[in-house]
């Protein structure tokens, strides 16, 4: 595992962008396995701009969402599927046929998530994955629990997690109480990750990711065991390891 720490959001956002855009111009068809939640956004925003400037050609990519809140459509603004149309797709020429995420609405949830698993498969493993984190250390919609989830599934959203969502809806009553996510068996397959943080806030996960136990208590935790990991880091989500390991060397790129 790798820890990047940057000087700020925009300079995490503009390495990682780099990183992406390296990897669908030396594989057009690359599969990339995408995130949402606000860490990202700066990334995908650098992406577009790699698209419109340096023409970063998407026309062969594939991709592969985490999750998917269950109950919300693709045109509900608050779903997946509309943040990745609005923050990616829509700015570049992506064929949207080739763009996946978890069906929402799907009559049969736990057959979604079997239809899911088989769609992620059948690309042939992902080439590069996309990771946040939740302040709980949950990645895609993997909350803690007692076991690390091996295939996508249905997922019981935590309180601390509804609650953190609370912020993007009108009511807590429209916050949606269950997702569908990829497992972290599903996770871990992909040839590389990278994971984003930044801010104050994610300071403590991020340590305890780091340093601390490998548990599915910490579900981030497990990316220590995968091979091909970095970190990117804003200097606040990095200031927990600088306060409790001052003489940890991070890397810089
Ligand atoms: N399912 C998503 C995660 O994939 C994301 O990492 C997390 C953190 O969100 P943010 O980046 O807004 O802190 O939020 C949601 O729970």
């Amino acid at each position: 595992m790798k820890l990047i720490k940057s000087k700020n959001y925009q300079e995490m956002c503009a390495k990682v962008a780099r990183i992406f855009a390296a990897q669908i111009t030396l594989k057009p068809e690359s599969v990339l396995g995408l995130a949402t939640g606000s860490t990202p956004i700066g990334m995908y925003e650098e992406l577009v701009r790699k698209y419109n400037e340096d023409r970063v050609d998407f026309g062969k990519v594939r991709t592969v969402n985490l999750d998917e809140y269950i109950g919300l459509s693709g045109d509900n603004d608050q779903s997946y599927r509309y943040f990745m149309n609005h923050n990616l797709f829509d700015h570049v020429d992506i064929d949207k046929a080739k763009t996946f995420v978890p069906n929402g609405l799907a009559a049969d949830p736990e057959a979604e998530c079997v239809n899911y698993e088989n769609i992620v498969a059948s690309m042939g493993g992902v080439d590069i994955q996309l990771l946040g984190i939740g302040n709980n250390g949950h990645i895609g919609f993997n909350e803690p629990c007692d076991e690390f989830p091996e295939c996508t599934h249905v997922v019981d959203l935590t309180e601390s997690t509804i609650q953190a969502n609370a912020r993007f809806f009108a009511s807590m009553d429209d916050v949606p109480k269950q997702a569908i996510s990829m497992g972290i068996g599903t996770i871990m397959k992909a040839k590389k990750i990278i994971l984003m943080a930044n801010g104050k806030g994610k300071a403590p996960i991020i340590y305890d990711t780091v340093f601390g136990p490998v548990t599915p208590q910490v579900p981030a935790s497990i990316l220590r065991f995968h091979p091909d990991v970095m970190i990117f880091v804003d200097e606040e989500a990095y200031s927990e390891i600088a306060k409790k390991c001052p003489d940890f060397e991070p890397e810089t790129l």
